[in-house]
């Protein structure tokens, strides 16, 4: 009964199927803000706290909750209208992005994603080494990427640039929509009733209008917290998911000013490139100058561009260099947790070689 209400926001049916605890309930996280979870349950939507927060369990970004979660809850006694997750449930997807600055923490954009709307507007924005970052991490999320060109009312090269997008998103669907003529209705064959879909995509791109226009009469309503920015635009600053009036299921993401890549799928994004790779004379192969590398040949054949190329190497050299950062933030991570600090940790192994003398 319970779960009925609960597929219709998108409730799996492997989940469903389990038993739990008694005296826990199932709920999806549609909203968050910072540590308070905004929880949707079969019966109502409820604020929540999660309790490794609380006892300090949560070592890694991916182990909290985060928007599309399917998490369970349990009442608190002490306040009857703040629950806390006690359990996060297995993701079928999950986009994980470095946060913004030099610390290579991860951070969740979204979670339990089934198609994720790259969006790219055909205005300034437009860029074909952008787009190949987004696509590594939408296919390494789990979800199915589909790129969606916006504002295709601003450009008069739209043929051209459709032609590059698709040769550049192989795998991909590209659809091209404005909201200024009725071409915003492409999106709409891929928001399907208890399916999540998720917009990312550099700011002002265009996703919140795309949002509300699935919304339909119920424009104004979103949730989304909107600000000004620096530069006085209005922007989004929370997430939130919302259940649309055809039963879609739909996550809005901050826009980002840059998304760098930590984990990425460079098989699908760039199979031609591991394809020609796997022909090369050498297995280490650089791809550079060697004699018999099957890339260099493509180039000079024309099937390769140099750029395409150029923009490979950059995005899995970031992901290597990446993951080595993210590698030594979680050790320094951990031994925070088992010393308190750096500073404790260095004492407390000062400490030992004094007794050891
Ligand atoms: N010409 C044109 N303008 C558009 C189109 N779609 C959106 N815009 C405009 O672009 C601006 C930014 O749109 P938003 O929907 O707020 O962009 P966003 O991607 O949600 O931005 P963030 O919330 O900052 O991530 C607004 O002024 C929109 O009116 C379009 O198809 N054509
Ligand atoms: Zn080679």
């Amino acid at each position: 009964m319970q779960n009925k209400q609960l597929k219709a926001w998108g409730l799996p049916t492997n989940l469903a199927d389990q038993t739990y605890p008694r005296g826990l309930i199932m709920g999806r996280v549609v909203g968050q803000n910072h540590t308070m979870y905004k929880v949707k349950t079969a019966a109502d939507e409820r604020q929540a706290v999660f309790s490794g927060r609380l006892a300090n369990l949560a070592i890694e970004a991916q182990d909290y909750p985060a928007v599309g979660d399917w998490v369970l809850l349990r009442e608190n006694t002490a306040s009857a209208d703040m629950a806390i997750i006690e359990r996060l449930l297995p993701r079928h997807s999950l986009f994980l992005r470095k946060a913004a600055g030099r610390k290579s923490a991860a951070q969740i954009v979204a979670t339990n994603v089934d198609t994720v709307f790259i969006c790219m507007a055909l205005d300034e924005n437009y860029n074909l080494n952008r787009l190949a970052r987004y696509l590594v991490v939408a296919w390494d999320s789990g979800a199915t990427p589909v790129v969606v060109l916006t504002k295709a009312d601003l450009t008069n090269q739209l043929t051209q640039q459709v032609t590059q997008v698709t040769q550049m998103a192989a795998g991909a669907q590209v659809v091209t929509c404005s909201v200024t003529n009725d071409t915003w209705h492409s999106i709409v064959p891929y928001v399907r009733p208890s399916e999540t879909v998720a917009f990312i995509g550099s700011s002002g791109v265009g996703k919140t209008t795309l949002i509300n226009q699935l919304m339909g009469e119920q424009v104004g309503q979103t949730q989304a917290v909107r600000e000004s920015d620096a530069h006085g635009r209005h922007t989004t600053t929370s997430r939130d998911l919302l259940q649309l009036p055809n039963g879609g299921l739909v996550i809005d993401t901050p826009g980002m000013r840059e998304l760098s890549v930590l984990n990425g799928d460079f098989k699908t994004t760039f199979a031609d490139i591991e394809d020609l790779a796997r022909m090369c004379k050498f297995n280490d192969c650089t791809h550079t100058s060697e004699p018999g590398c099957a890339v260099q040949a493509a180039i000079q054949a024309g099937h390769l561009s140099q750029k395409r190329l150029e923009g490979y190497r950059q995005l899995s050299e970031e992901a290597t260099t990446n993951q080595a950062l993210h590698g030594k933030a979680r050790e320094d991570a951990k031994l925070a947790r088992m010393f308190g600090s750096k500073k404790q940790m260095k004492a407390v192994i000062k400490e030992r070689r004094k007794h050891r003398r």
